[in-house]
């Protein structure tokens, strides 16, 4: 669980770390089920994650909701001299998924937030018609709480907010 600050709405997001492995495939699908934001994460140093990121791709259409919200990260981009998968092949095949794209390190923190903050901006943005219905509901409810309380007080009282008990 974690907290950030979205347009001004304080989001709880809850991450869940698939495992990559073949053999916890069975598991990793249940994930997808409830999923509203997705990273697909390759590694820039190994060209091969790189091409995993298209079965991955297949998986989450499979499986996941639709207008669920994705994003391509090439993460470990501490590792320059390692690098195997060109920034520009990242952006190529964000562009041609429609995913935003972003290279990040969890070593040096580059675009963590950023990429976390997108993806939760993203997921907002899709829900923004239930955002706006729970606001509206809220207000509703709020002013009807306070229309019960006012008529809960004694006649000559209701409508003024200086009036006393005593
Ligand atoms: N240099 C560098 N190493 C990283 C970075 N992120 C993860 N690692 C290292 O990469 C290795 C694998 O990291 P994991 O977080 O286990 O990767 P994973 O993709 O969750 O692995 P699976 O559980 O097999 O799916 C670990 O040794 C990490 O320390 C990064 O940004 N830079």
């Amino acid at each position: 669980m974690k907290t950030i600050e979205v347009d001004g709405i304080k989001v709880r997001i809850q991450i869940w770390d698939t495992a990559g492995q073949e053999r916890y495939q069975t598991i990793t699908k249940q994930y997808y089920r409830r999923a509203q934001g997705i990273f697909l994460v390759y590694d820039i140093s190994s060209e091969r994650s790189y091409q995993h990121i298209m079965k991955w791709v297949s998986d989450v259409d499979e499986y996941a909701p639709e207008g669920v919200q994705k994003i391509l990260i090439g993460n470990k981009a501490d590792e320059e001299q390692k690098r195997q998968v060109g920034r520009e092949q990242g952006q190529q095949l964000a562009k041609e998924y429609g995913m935003d794209f972003y290279e990040t390190s969890a070593c040096t923190n580059l675009n963590i937030k950023e990429s976390f903050t997108r993806l939760t901006e993203l997921v907002l943005r899709a829900h923004r018609k239930e955002l706006e219905g729970l606001r509206v509901r809220a207000g509703q409810e709020l002013a009807l709480a306070e229309l019960e309380e006012e008529e809960g007080k004694p006649e000559g009282l209701a409508n003024s907010s200086k009036a006393c008990w005593c």
